[in-house]
């Protein structure tokens, strides 16, 4: 198992984060791709390298252009602008408006936002950068005839959108590595999506589009981030009609629920013919992970790594989600474990 896990996530170190009416601490901080590095180490996976230094081609082919500028820009604007906090977005481009970007930063900012508890703040592009660059470098892993790689991506990427940021994602990390997989010569690849929150972002990139299988098992969106999209009733558009799957779940769902809602998942990913699965892993399904609300256990993720890897595709888990536990390094091993088992 190639891990490929690169320093620069430490750029990505935000102050502030919205949640509950006020600014606290975030979730998504540096210590959670550190845990996970040393649990994957712990377990004998030491073939960790750094990311090669790809630049964003491929990103380009699923994200819009003016977007990326966006991101690249959006920090030296805010300072620009005279404001001395982090970037957040409080007016947001809702029903029934324009969609024409402001020059304004706190109106673009705005524009591309689909969640206000994202901080934009000095590194944090050159984090996402970072964090894309090991998902592409684990797609070239995987063109190279390896069977399993595994992305400590930090910021994670799933509900990152063609052109929208939120949900602490910027860059969709495993809708590049799929987009990567293509570019490589597949025909069809899948994303799985195991993290607790629908992966929205990958969604909207391939909701039109045939050739990658969208897969999300989640939270029913109704009572779980992020709240517009992730139902049942959204099956695909155009040409992507029938490539898209979600499987809403409720409060305290278990692993005898949660694992028949894999099986379905991955016999509509042989059926589809993905050459290839592309994991968005989240292990915020834990029970005792402090945003979610399933109830997995640290042994369910060893037995979710063996059902994926039962499809007998080769494998790209892409890190999401998953806080404030120690358990989170176990459980991300847990699963790497069972893929190889
Ligand atoms: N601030 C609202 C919750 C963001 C969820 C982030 C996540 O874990 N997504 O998978
Ligand atoms: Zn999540």
């Amino acid at each position: 198992m190639r891990v490929i896990y690169s320093e620069d996530h430490k750029l990505r170190d935000a102050r502030t984060e919205l949640h509950a009416g006020q600014l606290v601490t975030p979730f998504e901080a540096p210590f959670r791709a550190e845990w996970i590095l040393a649990a994957v180490k712990e377990a004998g996976f030491t073939d960790v390298v750094a990311p090669d230094a790809h630049g964003l081609g491929t990103a380009r082919k699923v994200h819009d252009p003016a977007y990326l500028d966006f991101l690249a820009t959006v920090w030296d604007r805010w300072v620009a602008a005279g404001f001395t906090g982090e970037a957040i977005a409080n007016s947001f481009a809702v029903r029934r408006t324009s969609q024409r970007v402001p020059d304004n930063i706190v109106g673009a900012i705005g524009h591309y936002a689909n969640a206000a508890d994202t901080s934009i703040t000095k590194g944090s592009y050159e984090a996402a950068i970072a964090s894309m660059r090991c998902a592409v470098s684990g797609a070239d892993w995987l063109a190279e005839g390896n069977r399993f790689a595994f992305a400590l991506c930090r910021p994670p990427g799933h509900h990152a959108g063609i052109d929208l940021f939120g949900g602490y994602c910027f860059i969709n990390n495993s809708g590049v590595a799929a987009q990567r997989l293509l570019d490589h010569g597949a025909r069809k690849v899948a994303v799985l999506d195991v993290d607790f929150h629908h992966g929205n972002g990958t969604q909207d990139l391939f909701y039109r589009r045939g050739d990658v299988f969208t897969a999300s098992l989640h939270g029913d969106p109704m009572h779980a981030f992020p709240y517009f999209l992730g139902h049942a009733d959204e099956e695909g558009e155009g040409e992507g009609v029938g490539a898209n799957r979600n499987y809403p779940m409720p409060p305290g769902t278990p692993w005898h629920v949660w694992s028949s809602a894999l099986a379905d998942a991955l016999t509509r990913i042989k059926t589809f013919g993905a050459e290839a699965i592309v994991v968005a892993l989240g292990v915020d399904t834990f029970e005792r992970d402090p945003i979610s609300f399933f109830s997995l256990t640290s042994d369910d993720f060893t037995r979710m790594g063996a059902m994926i890897s039962t499809a007998g595709l080769p494998v790209l888990a892409c890190m999401e989600g998953g806080y404030g536990v120690p358990e989170i390094g176990l459980n991300v091993a847990n699963v790497l474990k069972g893929l190889e088992a």
